[in-house]
Parts: structure tokens; C-alpha cells; sequence
């Protein structure tokens, strides 16, 4: 897959990017020219994904320095201030939004007027994006060395090219495996409410003409059970020192792996990593009941029940095998702060 998910266009002086819930049955992008429109296409998944959040709320903070021209620079840093707060709040859970955020905001804090601060922010953003690839292709290198030769991998959610800049984590290893020769096929699971899985890693793998097959997520322990996975590698969102945070329905496949002898994986650059909390501190997004409630306008269960839907959960490092980071691969248990400040090989 050769698209970029979301990236500036100078011609029109906006953000374009996949729109993805209309993915598989339509291929469609957006011309984004306001703050809110980003917000509300990241609130919506339209804009998915670990990193490639990070890359949007960068180029979110660019539109933002680009779109406000009050002369007073203290007014204007407050503006675009309050506009990076307003993506910042629109998904809690990727730590990756938050830094494409600060990390773009934090570059025009001394800029000398606002001219020059939208053409700094844009530059820091596109930065972002290209180092994401590169990143996505590294962690890629890392984690094909770990497939064997002829493999089955199953992974759970998108973690592919429309959750990255291009390329992907999770996807980026498997794309990487298949470029060195390996012969992988792949189980998606669908992940279940809004079907990332399903929906995007099929139609992305099915794309390049790599095998996969789509199970829904519960039938993964019957195939672990029946020898029919062989490793499992999966994205991530935010990584701590005691957990990995991932898609809902990530645990319980790491805890059928353990159960069953199997490589549990993790795909994810160093900028997931956060050394700040704890498993216990992290906000774990919970959605609208009637992404289980609908599917589409079947209703598919009683108006008067209602429904828990974190969209995440959290997996102790002690039941993942490894991380496949763009510096080299990790295994629990580790320091994160050692993670992040090491510039060469882990
Ligand atoms: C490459 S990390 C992608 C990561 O993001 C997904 O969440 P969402 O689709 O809600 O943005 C999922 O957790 C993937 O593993």
C-alpha cells in the first residue's frame, strides 16, 4: 500500500486523509480545512491508529498556526494553544496523539511572528510523518528476523498503513517478512465493535497480495488450540513499564498465547513508549454503547440494555515475548527511560 493516511497538501493548504470508515466498500479521502473538522474525523475513526494520530495531531497544530493571524504573538500562541488542547482531548488513550501535539506545538513557542511559526509547525509535522515511516520500516527489519520462514501470524485490529503514516507496525512486520521471502499468512481478527480488523487489515493485506483470512475474535483461541497460529503480532497504543495498551480483545489474546506456547509480538516506535505512568494510571477510552448496540440500522441489542465498551485493554509485559521497536527489539522486563534515551540499537 503505496497511499499516505494523512498528510498536508501545499496546493490547497490543508490536510488530506483516508477517510477510513468507509473503508472496505469505498476508497475516499478528505480535504480538511479546520481544527474541528480534524477533531471530529479522529472522534469518529475516520483518522485511526496509534502513529498515525501522532502525525495528524501535528499536522493538526500546523492548520491551526496556519488558520490563526492575530499579530500579537501571545494571543496567537494561545490560539493555536487552545486548538492543540481541543485535538488533545478528542481520544485519550495513544500517547502518540499528544506528542505529534506538543512535540509540533512546543517548535513555534519562540517563533517571531505567525507567518513564521505555521511554516516552522509544518516543517516539524512533515518531519513527523517522514520519521514515522522510516520508523514503521525499521520496526519492520526488527520483527520479520523474529517470523519463522513459513508462518501463520495472527493479529488483531489495524495496525497496518492506515494506522501509521504508510507502511505500518504490526503490518509493517509481515510486509517485511513477505519482502525477505518469508511465506506468511495471516488471521485477522475482525475486532469487534467497529471491525479494524476486518474492515482495514483485510483490505490492505488483500491489497498487496499477501493471504489473509478474517476469524471473528473469539474463534482465536480455537485456532491457537488446533496449532494453527504460529505467532501473534499486534500495534500498540501506549506502552509502560508494566503494560502494553492495545485494542479491546488484545489481553485475551495474549493470554491464549501464553496458555498455548505462543509468541505474543508487539509492534510499536519509541514514541508509544511512556515513561510516565503506571498500567493503573492510564485513561482507557470507553465509546458510545451503540457501536455494539448497531450495525448500521440493525439493532442488535434491546434499547434498555445498556453496554460497556472500552475500546482498549491492557496487557501485562510479562505475557508479551517481545517489542519490535525502530531501535531494535525489547524484552520485558525493561526501562522505559533507558528505551527512550538509547540511540542505537536495544
Ligand atoms: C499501529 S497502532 C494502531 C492501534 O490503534 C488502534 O486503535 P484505533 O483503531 O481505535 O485507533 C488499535 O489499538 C491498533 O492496534
Amino acid at each position: 500500500m503505496e497511499e499516505k493516511t494523512v498528510y498536508w497538501d501545499h496546493d490547497s493548504g490543508s490536510i488530506i486523509f483516508i477517510e477510513q470508515t468507509a473503508l472496505p466498500a469505498e476508497y475516499r479521502t478528505v480535504s480538511c480545512k479546520s481544527v474541528e473538522r480534524l477533531a471530529e474525523a479522529i472522534r469518529r475513526l475516520e483518522v485511526r491508529g496509534a502513529p498515525a494520530l501522532g502525525v495528524a495531531g501535528a499536522f493538526g497544530v500546523a492548520l491551526a498556526a496556519k488558520l490563526h493571524d492575530d499579530s500579537n504573538m501571545d494571543s496567537f500562541l494561545r490560539l493555536v494553544r487552545e486548538d492543540a488542547d481541543y485535538l488533545n482531548s478528542t481520544r485519550p488513550t495513544a500517547v502518540n496523539l499528544s506528542w505529534g501535539i506538543n512535540r509540533t506545538y512546543e517548535s513555534i513557542k519562540n517563533a517571531a511572528s505567525p507567518e513564521e511559526a505555521a511554516e516552522t509547525a509544518l516543517r516539524v509535522a512533515e518531519e513527523i510523518a517522514a520519521e514515522d515511516e522510516m520508523m514503521c520500516r525499521k520496526i519492520g527489519e526488527t520483527g520479520a528476523k523474529f517470523l519463522p520462514d513459513e508462518c501463520t501470524v495472527l493479529t488483531h485490529c489495524n495496525a497496518g498503513a492506515l494506522a501509521c503514516y504508510t507502511w505500518g507496525t504490526a503490518l509493517g512486520v509481515i510486509r517485511s517478512a513477505v519482502e525477505a521471502g518469508k511465506n506468511v499468512s495471516v488471521i485477522s481478527c475482525e475486532t469487534r465493535p467497529l471491525n479494524q480488523g476486518s474492515r482495514l487489515t483485510a483490505w490492505e493485506l488483500s491489497r498487496d497480495n499477501i493471504p489473509v483470512k478474517t476469524i471473528t475474535d473469539s474463534s482465536a483461541a480455537f485456532l491457537m488450540k488446533r496449532g494453527e497460529i504460529d505467532a501473534v503480532v499486534v500495534g500498540a497504543d501506549r506502552i509502560t513499564h508494566d503494560a502494553v495498551f492495545n485494542k479491546i480483545g488484545t489481553y485475551m489474546h495474549a493470554v491464549c498465547a501464553k496458555h498455548h506456547e505462543i509468541p505474543f509480538y508487539v509492534a510499536a516506535p519509541t514514541s508509544t513508549f511512556d515513561a510516565t505512568l503506571s498500567e493503573k494510571d492510564v485513561v482507557v477510552e470507553q465509546r458510545d454503547r451503540n457501536e455494539l448496540a448497531k450495525c448500521g440500522d440493525r439493532l442488535l441489542m434491546p434499547d434498555s440494555v445498556d453496554a460497556i465498551n472500552y475500546a482498549f485493554d491492557s496487557t501485562p509485559v510479562e505475557l508479551v515475548t517481545a517489542i519490535f521497536t525502530e531501535k531494535g527489539a525489547v524484552r520485558p522486563p525493561f526501562s522505559v527511560d533507558e528505551i527512550l534515551q538509547r540511540k542505537v540499537g536495544i
